[in-house]
């Protein structure tokens, strides 16, 4: 990478201060065109930073940090500036006139981090669920992948499988020598620990669900009350009500952190088995795909006909109407009667559904890679041919490989850096 890159890494103007990176081999030389001089390395120095004409752009705070033990692995400056719109527009300006400088590009800086080996690919991924995370639970899980927990642990598992394969290999090395004893002993409860230990972590609920939240969907009969009853969970007149059945056609999706905990609420249409017209037809079968693909369903009707699994509302429990059967809590959207109850079942149900923050998760893609790992563990067959062992565990080792990202594609890496935002 020859391009030097630039960027704002602090929030939008107008701020207090705004932060300017640059990472690449032309840093100090652009550092030291604006600041007449370079600071020492790593010691923040007040500057006055000037264009080519010498006109006054700013007077900054800057820093200097000369490769490679860097946030990126290169050459890597800083400049503290007045948050200001037009003054961070200057200093970009300036350094876009300059030879071999550009502006970054999206995740930019993380991507060089990655391709310099100051991260791996699980790390990078924990750092884009950490600048994402809207709650607390997404800041505690993303931080053990970010701080590089879930790669010590690939970097234990890979070890072991190392271990392994260099015991099937010294066998075969001497395979034609008299004096081997074979395999040593206890392989085949180390490689059954490994398997186990790897499927049990690659089964907790995957990372992406603290990401993209807990989906709890409404669903029940016409006029039940369901977006009422979404409107008081997000404390927001999101969905429209009316006493008319069929009121709601679409699915209706907010996000809402509770207690701490990332979830979707997602309205949908009120089912009825017969007298609904096309559209309303249309959207009794979208609601039922929402119900399919939440992990709560809070079912407003008869406890008959609750799909599975479900927690059963009775709602409107102001009007005392209409008895509803067992239901497993009861709740007025009007009075707020059973709101904390129901509250406190979603969060409990919710913390269920999500990996256990103090332990690290995998995402879908780690956890593909993992179980391959596992599945060719597993078929590792020590009395057998040991030269189809020897693969197998090479096989394995690429699995894990893959998951801390020492094979990537380049396809990948765009999905993953297109996810951070310019300046990171
Ligand atoms: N008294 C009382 N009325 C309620 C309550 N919840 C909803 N309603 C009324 O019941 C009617 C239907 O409410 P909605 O929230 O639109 O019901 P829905 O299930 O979304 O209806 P559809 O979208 O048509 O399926 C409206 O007139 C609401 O004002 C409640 O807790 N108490
Ligand atoms: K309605
Ligand atoms: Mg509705």
């Amino acid at each position: 990478m020859d391009d030097t890159v630039f960027a704002l890494s602090s929030g939008a103007p107008p701020a207090a201060i705004g932060i300017i990176r640059i990472s690449g081999p032309r840093s100090g030389a652009a550092l030291a065109e604006l600041a007449g001089k370079l600071p020492p390395a790593r010691s923040p120095r007040v500057r006055t930073l000037r264009d080519r004409t010498g006109a006054v752009l700013d007077t900054t705070l800057v820093l200097w940090f000369p490769g490679p033990q860097t946030a990126t692995g290169e050459d890597l400056a800083e400049i503290h500036c007045h948050g200001g719109r037009a003054v961070i527009g200057a200093i970009s300006r300036s350094l876009a006139d300059m030879d071999g400088l550009r502006a970054a590009e999206t995740g930019e800086f993380t991507r060089r981090a990655f391709a310099n080996g100051r991260m791996d690919l699980a790390e990078a991924e924990g750092l884009a669920d950490l600048l994402a995370a809207e709650t607390e639970l997404q800041r505690q899980g993303a931080l053990l992948s970010a701080g590089g927990s879930l790669s010590e642990r690939i970097e234990e598992w890979r070890g072991r499988v190392l271990g392994l394969a260099a015991a099937v290999e010294a066998v075969i090395d001497f395979a034609d020598e008299d004096d081997v004893a074979g395999l040593p002993p206890g392989l085949t409860d180390e490689t059954e620990d490994l398997v186990e230990e790897i499927r049990r972590v690659a089964g907790r609920p995957e990372a992406e669900r603290l990401r993209d939240g807990v989906r709890v969907i409404l669903a029940g009969p016409p006029n039940a009350g369901k977006s009422s009853l979404f409107n008081a969970l997000l404390a927001d007149d999101a969905a429209i009500v009316t006493p008319e059945a069929g009121t709601t056609r679409d699915v209706l999706e907010r996000s809402v952190g509770i207690a701490g905990v990332p979830f979707v609420l997602v309205d949908t249409a009120g089912m009825r088995k017969e007298g609904a017209g096309v559209i309303e037809e249309m959207g009794i079968e979208r609601a039922r795909r929402a119900v399919e693909s939440g992990q709560i369903v809070l079912w407003l009707g008869e406890p008959v006909e609750a799909p599975d699994g479900s927690i059963i509302v009775a709602s409107k429990s102001d009007l005392g109407s209409a008895d509803q059967g067992p239901a497993d809590v009861k709740v007025s959207s009007v009075t707020g009667q059973g709101m904390d109850l129901l509250v406190d079942m979603i969060v409990e149900r919710g913390k269920a559904a999500l990996p256990p923050v103090d332990r690290i998760a995998l995402n879908r893609r780690q956890k593909e890679c993992a179980l391959a790992a596992a599945d060719d563990l597993a078929q590792l067959d020590i009395s057998g041919d040991l030269l189809i062992g020897a693969e197998r565990l090479r096989s394995a080792r690429r699995a894990l490989d893959r998951l801390v990202g020492r094979d990537s594609t380049e396809e990948m890496l765009d999905a993953l850096f297109g996810r951070f935002c310019i300046g990171k």
